[in-house]
């Protein structure tokens, strides 16, 4: 059997053909309205399947916010599950939004049911929190790298609220001294390179949530350090709706700028159904012309 092709370089190749633009999916009950569509399981179908229509070609990344189809309980699943399959039928790459963490075994579970091949919830790459301990995902990391899959594990949030927690400073571990966020950091980029074919890869394929909202150095995370090797993914919320301005992404992000993937959803799925492929277009073009 040939080894599957790691989530990081799939992503290294998605970003190098579309820019860093990553499409978010949330079917919010006012833009269903504004989308002429239902707040049900077949609204929120039709709602994913043109912003999927819309994305591909134009867009490499998708991120279906999985708790807009978990309100319409089993059906909203079923709807779910066919968004999925038409975006990586249309080559997108899906970054399942679920933000799964427990104690490991069932961490493990998740993993199998959003990153098994061949799983109705099938997708490339999943968020998960490592708020138990980043033992705590061991396993479904190591499946992810086993089976071609990425994860986005969440370090420093885009929502305010959250900087108690990520900046409280560890004890008892390896990392004592560092925050939360920062030894989540550290962690993911020191699995990337403990990889064995680390060495020759562009990306890692474990990569961190970090809001373009957030004061990085304040949650304990050195932006002027050397970049990590193989470049570490960050699924970067926060642009557009929620504020941040992409021109600053260098200044946010510094030399961890390289793996930064933009991810908007309220900012584009405001355009409508018709303005979306074109808003579409404007954004990755914006993000694309202040490359850093
Ligand atoms: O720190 C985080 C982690 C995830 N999110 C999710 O991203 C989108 C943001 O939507 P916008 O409309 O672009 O604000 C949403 O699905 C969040 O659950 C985040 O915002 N911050």
């Amino acid at each position: 059997m040939t080894a599957p092709v790691a989530f990081g370089d799939r992503l290294h190749g998605a970003l190098e053909r579309y820019g860093r633009l990553c499409v978010g999916i949330d079917p919010h009950a006012s833009l269903l309205d504004q989308w002429g569509l239902d707040d049900t399981a077949a609204g929120v179908r039709e709602f994913g399947l043109r912003v999927v229509g819309a994305a591909a070609g134009r867009a490499g990344i998708v991120k279906p916010q999985v708790a807009f189809y978990e309100r319409h309980g089993a059906a909203g699943y079923v709807a779910l599950e066919r968004v999925l399959a038409e975006a990586r039928d249309a080559g997108l790459l899906v970054i399942a939004d679920v933000k799964r963490g427990d104690i490991g075994t069932s961490v493990d579970a998740y993993g199998e049911a959003w990153l098994r091949p061949g799983s109705g919830l099938e997708s490339d790459a999943m968020t998960v929190s490592a708020y138990q301990g980043l033992g705590s995902i061991e396993s479904v990391m190591r499946r992810a790298d086993a089976t071609g899959k990425g994860l986005f594990v969440l370090s420093a949030t885009s929502n305010p609220e959250a900087a108690a927690i990520q900046r409280a400073v560890l004890q008892q571990s390896s990392r004592e001294g560092s925050t939360v966020a920062g030894a989540i950091c550290s962690g993911v980029a020191a699995w990337n390179a403990a990889r064995e074919d680390a060495a020759d890869r562009p990306f890692g394929s474990i990569g961190v949530v970090l809001g373009a909202t957030v004061d990085l150095a304040a949650s304990g995370i050195d932006v002027s350090a050397d970049p990590a090797e193989p470049v570490l993914p960050v699924l970067a919320p926060g642009f557009g709706h929620q504020g941040a301005d992409v021109r600053d992404l260098e200044a946010i992000y510094g030399t961890l700028s390289a793996g930064v993937i933009v991810s908007e959803s309220r900012s584009l799925l405001g355009a409508g159904p018709d303005g979306i492929a074109e808003a579409i277009v404007r954004r990755a073009d914006e993000i694309g012309a202040a490359r850093v």
